[in-house]
């Protein structure tokens, strides 16, 4: 044991004190060695990271008050302010967040706490569940020369390129919005699946002067599905649209303002596919309010009884987290046999039965890397259709590091430094490893835990 100076001692005490939210004997030893408020103990730490750290607001106020430094980082290069962040402490990264030396924000300002947009997740259409009840109204607004229609053919939707492919680098897909005279045969067809999806939003200075002959002046949208090649019942189509497909990675390549309405459409047509019987008695099913829900036939079933959710679409709830080594320098990344050469990402799983968001993350990084973790903070959702998943995104801190891979479920595992994926992200020299798309919910975790971590 190395031994320690009377000064090393009474800096000890000191952070000792700012740790533990003892805001008397802060002031008392202040009062007398104001330099305290500047050092950091064997760790690095200084007394505001430890009150920071552990949520002492009285404490973080007391130093600021006699002036201590803000911009100190520790050997995970965070200041006090990262560390209140990331641990949740909101008030306290707002009392620190006016510090000049501020944080990443700057240079990656989707790091924010403000909540994250992502794709899948624009809602450009209010969904207006009121109206899936009133037949009337659906039935006009489907024969409206007004309405906009998506088609999908095996749940693969139809789509245009932009004129200029080469330039946008084969994204910024559209979604063909097909009207009436295009679709008029397919609707008469029993096998097309229909589903309603909302109306545009209208501008805030829209008033009901607007409506005319009893239209209420809104454009309501349907997603049809069919699954014999509709190419022969469809008229006037662009002659450049194509349905696209397979949906990884096609999906990810439409415009983000369409890739929202296509993850609601997609995976409520993708539960009618796989849900056309009952799940409880095998009967016939009938669609209803505007294909929002499906009704067993059978009088006396089950299904008809109580909180019957086999009768509405499915959401399957998917934990995916950014695991962060105890020494806050490192990251957990996996990849599976299936990924692209190269590619790392983070750790997923599905919720299972009667689990929390925090124990599915614990179990699924357990199960698939043998990490075993501590706390779990949430970040961010996704939803993401394939064909009905809500990713809901963590950062979770590991208490062991050793690793042993499920190799059913992951190919490797390994920890890589916050250098590592820096470089990764700016394609320094050769990449250690390719990140998730931007479009999945992993690729913003990974950012947001370097975003985090100021002064890097
Ligand atoms: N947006 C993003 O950034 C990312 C999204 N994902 C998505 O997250 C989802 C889940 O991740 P994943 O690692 O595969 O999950 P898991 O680690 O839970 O493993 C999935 C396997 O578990 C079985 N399983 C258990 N419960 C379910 C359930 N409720 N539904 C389906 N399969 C279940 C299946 O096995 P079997 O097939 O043998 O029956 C499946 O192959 C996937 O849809 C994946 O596409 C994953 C990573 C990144
Ligand atoms: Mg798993
Ligand atoms: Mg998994
Ligand atoms: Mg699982
Ligand atoms: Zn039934």
């Amino acid at each position: 044991m190395v031994s320690m100076t009377p000064k090393g001692e009474m800096v000890e005490r000191f952070l000792d004190f700012a740790a533990r939210g003892d805001v008397d004997q802060i002031s008392i030893m202040i009062s007398h060695s104001n330099f305290l408020v500047n050092e950091c103990g064997q760790n690095g730490w200084t007394a505001l990271m430890f009150a920071s750290r552990n949520g002492h607001f009285e404490v973080v106020k007391a130093l600021l008050s006699k002036g201590c430094d803000k911009s100190p980082v520790n050997k995970s290069g965070q200041t006090a302010y990262d560390v209140a962040k990331f641990w949740g402490h909101k008030h306290i990264a707002n009392l620190l967040a006016n510090d000049e030396a501020g944080s990443l924000e700057r240079v990656l300002p989707n790091a924010g706490p403000e909540e994250q947009e992502s794709y899948f997740s624009r809602e450009f259409l209010h969904r207006m569940s009121e109206k899936r009840t009133d037949s009337q109204w659906l039935a006009a607004k489907q024969s409206s020369p007004e309405t906009v229609f998506l088609l999908f053919f095996n749940l693969n939707p139809l789509v245009t390129a932009p004129a200029d492919e080469a330039a946008s680098g084969g994204s910024d897909m559209k979604l063909c919005r097909l009207r009436l005279p295009s679709v008029e045969e397919l609707l008469r067809r029993g096998d097309t699946m229909v589903v309603f999806l909302g109306v545009e939003k209208l501008p805030e200075s829209h008033s009901s002067s607007a409506q005319k002959d009893g239209d209420d002046g809104l454009t309501a949208w349907f997603a049809l599905n069919t699954e014999q090649n509709p190419m022969d019942h469809l008229r006037s189509v662009d002659a450049q649209s194509f349905f696209l497909k397979p949906p990884m990675p096609g999906l990810l390549t439409l415009c983000e303002n369409d890739a929202g309405v296509l993850a609601q459409a997609r995976a409520v047509l993708a539960w009618h596919s796989r849900y056309s019987f009952c799940p409880t008695c095998g009967s016939a099913t009938r669609a209803d309010e505007g294909g929002h829900k499906r009704t067993c036939l059978q009088a006396d079933c089950k299904s008809l009884q109580g909180i019957h959710n086999t009768c509405y679409p499915r959401v399957d709830p998917v934990v995916i987290m950014l695991v962060i080594h105890p020494d806050g320098n490192q990251c957990l990344l996996g990849r599976k046999k299936i990924f692209p050469p190269g590619m790392f990402s983070c750790l997923a799983g599905f919720i299972e039965p009667g689990e929390t968001v925090e124990d599915g993350v614990r179990r699924e990084v357990q199960e698939e890397s043998g990490v075993r973790v501590g706390p779990v903070q949430y970040i961010a959702c996704q939803p993401w259709p394939m064909p009905s998943s809500l990713m809901i995104g963590c950062h979770a801190v590991a208490v062991s590091t050793d690793i042993t891979v499920d190799e059913h479920e992951i190919e490797e595992a390994r920890w890589f430094t916050r250098q590592q994926v820096i470089d990764a992200f700016v394609k320094r020299g050769r990449p250690p490893f390719v990140l998730p798309p931007r479009q999945a919910i992993a690729h913003y975790l990974i950012k947001h835990w370097i975003g985090i971590n100021a002064n890097l």
